[in-house]
């Protein structure tokens, strides 16, 4: 399997080139060279196996010889050890057509684990291999940082900058980074938003002064690892319910585009889904680039569902290089017009691609509460805000009745405690395998929103 860039003039790389590099040397990220397609006998083949056999078999035609199949399996049975539940990813009933996908049950409560417990054991195997090292560079709205950190927190080959927005995560969010005492580890507060943060890492992979020091690796789902590993639990969920034979929707909570492009991953690799429904908060570029090809920034709006104040979408560029004709050159240009104005209008191709697959839809503040509300009052459920988001969606997409609608369940409430507080009436409390969350110290610095101050530090840094 060789990938290629969405800009199309950084060279292509295999499975273990990609996972090294994150981002594409020309600015753009990496897709596979084409999508592997598995039969409906293959898809129906995969029910009933254990969650890490399922992955090694979807994941299989991405990794292509860079891993064997038995090496795979090994990977991903250690990844998925660390959850808590034993189907890693399970699916909970809400009502005759609604059922939610939990995706927090790993060690930080996100569902961030579900591929990066993988991505650190493949950045240990894939650099052991040629005896080197990486300098991750991350930005975080408050669960990849988690996420990340736990993933290689203590690994000798990597040490790891992680860049939040000061103030704008949750305090559990906060600690779950701040908290974790590793040398390789390094927290970095910014005065900005999580947009700030990302520009400033896609910066640093540009930048000679860094690159001539040090190789920067990215755990964000700029790196296409990131995405392979999630479009696995949109085959577990299918397989449970009916697939392939029945068709599904999904809803997905979005901020980055990385969750539910990896939705849109599965269904070219012929798994039936009816509908991705793209759901966003009030930071809707999203939604307003695929009901009106309207991708414009606006500033970025603090919510009850902060790991999704996003504005710049770093995955919206694989979904326009794919339904747009796979044209790298005219992708390039598309995209430095849209870094030099922060607006572009999307292509007829782009917008009638997208739009055969995705829907979307924006929840307000109210409707987030309200959608907490429904969940707990109607079905027993505490949900967090995000998957409030999805679920809020998911109730309000138009879709065929008996068409069975997923929600992704993107964290644990008790990231959001506050929130889900302030809609519910109930605080749900942390699970036991958090730990002593509150009575850890924190250590982290504070920087100014500029890159000079973020590259500086990690020059000054980076061992
Ligand atoms: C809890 C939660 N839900 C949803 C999202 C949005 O996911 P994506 O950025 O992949 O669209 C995030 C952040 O990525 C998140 O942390
Ligand atoms: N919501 C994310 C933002 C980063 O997104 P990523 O999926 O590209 O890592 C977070 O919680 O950090």
């Amino acid at each position: 399997m060789k990938y290629v860039s969405t800009r199309g003039s950084a060279p292509s790389l295999d499975f273990a080139g990609v996972t090294l590099a994150g981002l594409a040397s020309d600015g753009g990220l990496y897709v596979p060279e084409e999508w592997p397609r598995f039969t409906q006998d293959e898809i129906t083949a995969m029910r009933g196996l254990p969650y890490a056999e399922l992955a090694a078999r979807v994941m299989q035609p991405f990794v292509g010889d860079c891993l064997t199949p038995d090496r795979l399996l090994e990977l991903t049975t250690q990844a998925y050890g660390r959850f808590a539940h034993k189907a890693v990813t399970p699916l909970v009933q809400l009502d005759e057509q609604q059922w939610l996908l939990e995706l927090f049950h790993g060690p930080t409560l996100a569902f961030k684990d579900v591929a990066l417990q993988l991505l650190g054991l493949l950045f240990e195997e894939f650099l052991g291999r040629e005896d080197g090292n990486l300098t991750i560079v991350g930005a975080t709205s408050g669960d990849t940082g988690s996420a990340a950190i736990d993933a290689v927190a203590g690994l000798d080959r990597v040490e790891i900058f992680m860049l939040h927005p000061k103030g704008r995560v949750s305090d559990v969010q906060r600690r779950q980074m701040t908290t974790v005492r590793a040398p390789n580890v390094h927290n970095i507060a910014i005065d900005g938003s999580f947009d700030d943060a990302q520009a400033m890492v896609k910066r640093i992979f540009a930048d000679a002064d860094v690159t001539a020091k040090h190789r920067i690796g990215a755990v964000n789902s700029i790196n296409w690892a990131r995405l392979m590993a999630q479009v696995v639990y949109y085959f577990a969920a299918s397989l449970q319910l009916g697939g392939p034979e029945r068709k599904l929707a999904f809803s997905v909570p979005t901020g980055n585009f990385g969750d539910v492009f990896a939705g849109y991953v599965a269904a070219q690799m012929g798994l039936p889904i009816e509908r991705l429904v793209v759901a966003t908060n009030i930071n809707d570029i999203l939604h307003r680039a695929l009901s009106q090809g309207d991708y414009s920034t606006g500033t970025v709006t603090p919510t009850a569902a902060p790991s999704m104040d996003i504005q710049v979408s770093s995955n919206f560029e694989r979904l326009l290089f794919d339904v747009g004709g796979r044209d790298g050159a005219a992708l390039a240009e598309q995209m430095r017009a849209f870094e030099a104005s922060k607006a572009m209008r999307l292509t007829n191709a782009q917008q009638q691609g997208a739009s055969a697959l995705f829907t979307s839809t924006r929840a307000d503040e109210g409707e987030t509460a309200q959608s907490m509300r429904w969940a707990y009052e109607h079905c027993g459920e505490i949900i967090d805000p995000h998957t409030a988001i999805g679920l809020h969606a998911a109730r309000h997409a138009e879709l065929p009745g008996d068409i069975p609608v997923v929600t992704l369940a993107t964290a644990h409430p008790a990231k959001f405690n506050d929130a889900v507080e302030r809609a519910t009436g109930t605080r749900p409390p942390l699970p036991a395998r958090v730990g002593d969350l509150f009575a850890r110290e924190e250590a982290y610095v504070e920087l100014p929103g500029t890159y000079e101050a973020v590259r500086d530090h990690i020059l000054a840094n980076a061992s």
